[in-house]
C-alpha cells in the first residue's frame, strides 16, 4: 500500500476524538510493520497517553523497523506524559511519516529533528490540508489563545429565526435539529444568552441516536436572570456558566451557587464584552465554543470578528415580516468591507433543508 492509505486510518481515528481531548490536539498513530497494520490508537483525553503510546504498545516487539503513521508532529516536551519522539526512538521505530506540524511552541519541528538526529527516515506533509482540519479548533487555540467559536443559525429560506409574534419551533427538520448535535458533541462548550433560555428553556445537552459528550452549557445573562427552575440549572447533565456583568452583586448569586454543576463568571465591565469573555474561556482550557444563538448573541460575536466557522442551516420556508428577527442582530456591520472573509466550504441536503459550512479564511 502506499503513505496515504495508513495516513487515512489514522486521521479517522484523529478526527473521530474530536471535543474529548482538550485542551490537548486530537491525534491518531498507526503501526505498520512489513505490510502489516500492528497497531493504533488515539490519544483520548487530556492527561492521558498519547496516540503514537497507545499504537506502539499494541505493536508490542512488531514496533522495531516498523513505519509509524501519525497526524501531528510528536511532541518533544515533557507535559504531563513523557515525550513521544523519544519512545519513537527507544523502540527502536526505522520510519515516522507525519501529516502536519504542530504549531505549539514548545513542539514547533523539535519533535521531527530530534527523531532526525536518531537516525530515523522522517516524511512530513502526507494528507496535511486534511489534518489541519482535524486540528483546527486546536491549532486556532494555541495561535490565538482563543477559543474556536463556530457560529450556529437555523433560519427559513428568507433568513428569519422566529416569526414576528416569535414562534420558533420548528423551522429547520428533525435531521437538521439531530445534525446540530454533532457540533454540540465535538465542541467543548455550547453558548446561548439568557432571552433564549427564557424563551425556549432549552437543555443544551448532546442527545444523538447513540451517546455524544455533553458541552459545558455557557448563558450569557448580564444581570442574572436564568430562573432557578430552567432546565440548565435544574439538569445536573451537563455543568453550566452563568456569564453575568460587573453590577451583579453578590447576594444575588447566592442562590445559585447552591447548584454543583453551576458556576458564575463574574466579569469587568457593566455589559459582556466578548473579546474579554473568550480570554477567560481560554484560560479556563476551553478550545472550541458552539454559539446557538440567539440574533443578539450572534451579533456580538459578529461585531468583534469572533467567528471562525459558521453552519447554517436553511429550511424550505418563507416567514416574512420586517419585524421578524433574523439570525444576526445587534448593530450589524457599518460597511461591505469590513465583513468577514467568509468561504463556503460545502452545501448539503439534510432532509427537506441545506446546511452551508462555511469558514474564515486562515488568519
Ligand atoms: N428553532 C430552531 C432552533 N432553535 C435553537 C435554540 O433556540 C433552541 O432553544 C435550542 O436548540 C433547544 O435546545 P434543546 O432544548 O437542547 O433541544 N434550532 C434549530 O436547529 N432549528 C430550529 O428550528
Amino acid at each position: 500500500m502506499n503513505d496515504e492509505y495508513y495516513m487515512e486510518f489514522a486521521l479517522s481515528l484523529g478526527k473521530k476524538i474530536v471535543g474529548q481531548t482538550s485542551p490537548n490536539p486530537p491525534v491518531g498513530a498507526v503501526v505498520v510493520n512489513n505490510g502489516q497494520i500492528v497497531g493504533f490508537g488515539a490519544h483520548l483525553k487530556a492527561g492521558g497517553p498519547h496516540a503514537e503510546v497507545h499504537a506502539l504498545n499494541m505493536a508490542g516487539e512488531k514496533a522495531k523497523g516498523s513505519t509509524v503513521y501519525v497526524t501531528l508532529e510528536p511532541c518533544s516536551h515533557h507535559g504531563r506524559t513523557p515525550p513521544c519522539a523519544d519512545l519513537l526512538i527507544n523502540k527502536e521505530v526505522s520510519r515516522v511519516v507525519i501529516a502536519t506540524t504542530d504549531p505549539f511552541e514548545k513542539v514547533a519541528g523539535n519533535g521531527i529533528k530530534r527523531l532526525q538526529e536518531a537516525g530515523l527516515e522522517v516524511e512530513v506533509g502526507v494528507l496535511k490540508e486534511k489534518a489541519d482540519e482535524v486540528n483546527e479548533q486546536f491549532f486556532h487555540y494555541i495561535k490565538t489563545k482563543k477559543p474556536y467559536v463556530t457560529l450556529k443559525s437555523a433560519t427559513s429560506l428568507d433568513g428569519k429565526i422566529a416569526t414576528a409574534s416569535g414562534e420558533s419551533k420548528w423551522i429547520t427538520s428533525e435531521e437538521a435539529r439531530l445534525d446540530a448535535h454533532k457540533y454540540r458533541h465535538s465542541h467543548d462548550a455550547i453558548l446561548v444568552g439568557v432571552n433564549t433560555v427564557l424563551k425556549d428553556d432549552p437543555s443544551l445537552t448532546t442527545r444523538l441516536p447513540v451517546e455524544g459528550k455533553n458541552p459545558i452549557r455557557i448563558i450569557l445573562d448580564t444581570n442574572l436572570r436564568t430562573p432557578l427552575h430552567a432546565k440548565v440549572m435544574t439538569q445536573n447533565d451537563a455543568n453550566t456558566w452563568i456569564v453575568v456583568g460587573k453590577s451583579v452583586r453578590r447576594e444575588e448569586k447566592e442562590a445559585y451557587l447552591n447548584y454543583n454543576h453551576v458556576e458564575i463568571i463574574q466579569l469587568t465591565n457593566e455589559t459582556i464584552n466578548i473579546s474579554e469573555l473568550l480570554h477567560v474561556l481560554a484560560e479556563k482550557s476551553i478550545m472550541s465554543v458552539f454559539v446557538e444563538g440567539g440574533a443578539e448573541v450572534n451579533g456580538s460575536f459578529l461585531k468583534v470578528g469572533a467567528v471562525n466557522q459558521v453552519i447554517t442551516y436553511m429550511a424550505p420556508k418563507l416567514i416574512g415580516g420586517k419585524n421578524a428577527p433574523t439570525a444576526i442582530g445587534g448593530a450589524g456591520i457599518d460597511s461591505l468591507e469590513v465583513a468577514l472573509p467568509l468561504q463556503i466550504i460545502s452545501i448539503e441536503k439534510i432532509g427537506p433543508d441545506i446546511k452551508i459550512i462555511s469558514r474564515v479564511e486562515d488568519d
